[in-house]
């Protein structure tokens, strides 16, 4: 079997036309256009490429962005006034501080992320990671769905691959993707963003025992490791959908968490690192940052 390759790209561009002509209604009716201010701290390579990417999206979307590169010496203090003036200003309508913040070792204070993210105003946390967001999800009443693990749901979905009963299997637990997408996946009704997830979810981590036997019994396998190409094709359960999120620079070139060659004799769907997963967080982004105007 080869499998099929999920088009990321193309349906990114989908959702994106959609979010821009929403945005040229709601300019049309008079109101200013979305604005999204981003924030990068340090030189997080995926960062660099999703900074580098959202801008050109957003100016195509007619969405107003900012960046603010502030270096990694930047402190705590310095930080939340910056994000303080965000909140406070009102043609911004969405606040994203690109994550991961630098740690200590890589030149970074030691700059609390958690206090970051709390500083930011619900309202304009178009990634949904403050406290509210994240609590508003757990209860299957979202504001906002996360961008990476919402881009998920639509890629399935927009694909015609259900959920509905299958194993899905997660494999990392963070805060950005792993956990948001289990539960996501997991939810009963339509609360986030298409009929039905009604998966039944394993979440695995790197304390999982017997990591490739847990990932064999997936229908829909999930990568967010963040390690070039750790999930194997004997990982693979034949005919499996496989969604790999990581957004690795090898060199020059940006791999996946899954080796792709492998895993596409065995898998029957599988999505492509670049051109799969990434182009729809941005898109979901660009949705979030509308919707944030809006409300
Ligand atoms: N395409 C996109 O739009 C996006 C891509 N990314 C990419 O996705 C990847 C993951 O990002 P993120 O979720 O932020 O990663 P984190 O580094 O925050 O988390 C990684 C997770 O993987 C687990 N893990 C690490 N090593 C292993 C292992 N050997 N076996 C099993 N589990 C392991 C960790 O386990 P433990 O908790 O035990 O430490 C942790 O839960 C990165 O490559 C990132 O760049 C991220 C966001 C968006
Ligand atoms: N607060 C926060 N929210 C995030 O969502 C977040 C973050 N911090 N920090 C970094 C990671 C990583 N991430 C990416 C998103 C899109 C691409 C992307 O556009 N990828 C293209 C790359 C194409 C290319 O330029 O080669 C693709 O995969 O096709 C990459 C990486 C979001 N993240």
């Amino acid at each position: 079997m080869t499998a099929t390759r999920l088009d990321g790209k193309a349906i990114a561009l989908e959702i994106r036309n959609e979010v821009a002509q929403e945005v040229q209604a709601w300019v049309a009716a008079g109101n200013p256009p979305p604005k999204l201010a981003a924030v990068l701290v340090g030189e997080d390579p995926a960062s660099q490429v999703y900074v580098r990417n959202k801008e050109r999206a957003c100016e195509k979307a007619g969405i107003a962005s900012s960046l603010d590169r502030m270096p990694a010496s930047t402190t705590q203090a310095e930080l939340l006034d910056r994000i303080d003036q965000l909140n406070r200003d009102e043609s911004v309508s969405g606040i994203l501080v690109q994550l991961p913040l630098p740690s200590v070792q890589r030149g970074g204070t030691g700059v609390d992320e958690r206090a970051v993210l709390d500083a930011i105003d619900p309202r304009k946390d178009v990634d949904a990671f403050s406290p509210v967001n994240v609590g508003l999800l757990m209860q299957g009443r979202p504001r906002f769905l996360p961008c990476t693990p919402h881009g998920i749901i639509q890629l399935l979905h927009r694909s015609g691959i259900s959920t509905n009963g299958k194993h899905a299997v997660v494999v990392g637990r963070s805060d950005i993707v792993g956990k948001p997408m289990a539960m996501m996946l997991a939810q009963k009704d339509g609360s986030c963003g298409t009929e039905t997830a009604n998966a039944t979810v394993t979440l695995a981590h790197s304390r999982t025992a017997n990591l490739a036997e847990v990932c064999r019994t997936a229908d829909i396998l999930i990568a967010a490791v963040g390690r070039p190409e750790m999930i194997r094709g004997d990982m693979i359960r034949e005919g499996a959908v496989v969604i790999d999120v990581g957004i690795n620079r090898v060199g020059d070139a940006l791999v996946g968490d899954v080796a792709f060659d492998e895993a596409e004799k065995v898998a029957s769907a599988i999505t492509p690192v670049p051109g799969g997963v990434g182009p729809l967080t941005i898109a979901m982004l660009l949705h979030n940052t509308l919707l944030a105007a809006k409300s």
